[in-house]
């Protein structure tokens, strides 16, 4: 079997007493489009940073291609074969583009610069400092792919790009990946990553909830039932085998989530006179939701563990501790 593109294996990052990430555990083959999605806060850029060698774990390993960050030598070799969006692109603002494109050019080469310039055109002779939100993101865009990398990290590539440009990097981001371009990206949109994703890691709190395939998720997560019936529905009639959610929504109709075929409800809507029947696909954004909400739930347990635990301690705060400024930030002994 080939190597994994990428390969995390029990990373964790905590600043302080501030957990960053813990245990996180996933691997990536070569040629896939890897969402790796979360809301503010879940840890998805420190994971990225760490995954570059910008950042040094607390414990655990993160691999590129086979080679562990933290064997320096190999892994720089490594990263001429590595394109990297950063959450927050920052170029010299007095340089323009181009010579921004000639310097990291000059690092790891530029082979497709002027295909990408033609799909992603930026004011090339104007300085960086005059550029809008979107075009210092394709410019990132451009030197992250010009020197043709294996292994392309992002983090949140599309903010600040228009709904067009967007089109265009997520076409372009399915062809890279049919040419065996390993694409791993962050995102906090949910229709994102169905649609460009094959796989999708879910974070939150700084631990992972899921890596699932995107179809399977969808395939899994049911279809959405609405019966509107002038008659008073009890729920009771319609908890089959089948039933994932079934509730009575503020209008009186039942919204059912079913992941099975329709006979039971059929045979039970026998009983009713049904004025109106609609069936969906889940939305993604119920699909994700589910996957919070039990995570929330386990955040709670833990908060409730924690919270036990300090009790049991005699003479100390339960306070959380805010780190000090000094483990606040840290990088890596590159
Ligand atoms: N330099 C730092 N010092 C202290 N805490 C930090 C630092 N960087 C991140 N954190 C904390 O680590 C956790 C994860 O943050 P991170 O920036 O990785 O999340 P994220 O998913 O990228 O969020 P966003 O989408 O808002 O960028 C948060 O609780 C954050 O406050």
């Amino acid at each position: 079997m080939s190597v994994p593109a990428i390969d995390i294996d029990g990373l964790t990052k905590f600043y302080g007493d501030v957990r960053g990430v813990e245990e996180l555990s996933f691997s990536v083959p070569e040629g896939e489009l890897f969402g790796f999605l979360g809301p503010n806060g879940a840890g998805k850029s420190t994971t990225i940073r760490l995954l570059l060698g910008l950042l040094k774990p607390t414990d655990g390993t993160a691999r590129i291609l086979g080679v562990p960050v933290d064997d320096r030598d190999s892994f720089l070799d490594v990263l001429a074969r590595v394109g990297h969006i950063p959450g927050d692109p920052r170029f010299y603002d007095d340089v323009s583009g181009r010579k921004t494109l000639d310097y990291f050019a000059g690092l790891s080469g530029d082979a497709r610069r002027d295909e990408l310039l033609d799909r992603f055109p930026v004011p090339l002779d104007r300085p960086v400092r005059a550029y809008s939100r979107g075009n210092r993101q394709k410019l990132a865009i451009v030197q992250a792919f010009m020197h043709d990398p294996r292994v392309v990290v992002m983090d949140e590539p599309t903010s600040g790009l228009d709904p067009l440009v967007q089109q265009e990097f997520y076409e372009f981001l399915r062809e890279e990946r049919d040419r065996g371009v390993t694409v791993f990206f962050s995102t906090h949109i949910l229709g994102e990553v169905r649609e460009v994703c094959d796989r999708v890691a879910i974070i939150r709190g700084g631990r992972l909830v899921a890596v699932e395939d995107i179809d399977d998720l969808l395939a899994r997560s049911g279809k959405v039932v609405t019966v509107r019936s002038p008659d008073a529905i009890d729920l009771a009639d319609f908890e089959f085998p089948e039933t994932i959610d079934a509730r009575i929504e503020p209008d009186g109709s039942l919204r059912l989530v079913t992941s099975g075929n329709y006979d039971a409800l059929v045979d039970a809507l026998d009983g009713y006179r049904v004025d109106d029947l609609e069936v969906r696909e889940t939305a993604i954004e119920d699909v994700f939701m589910h996957f919070y909400d039990e995570s929330e739930a386990e955040r709670e347990d833990d908060a409730d563990a924690d919270a036990a635990d300090a009790d049991s301690r005699d003479g100390e705060s339960d306070a959380a501790a805010e780190p000090s400024p000094a483990d606040a930030e840290e990088s890596a002994d590159a």
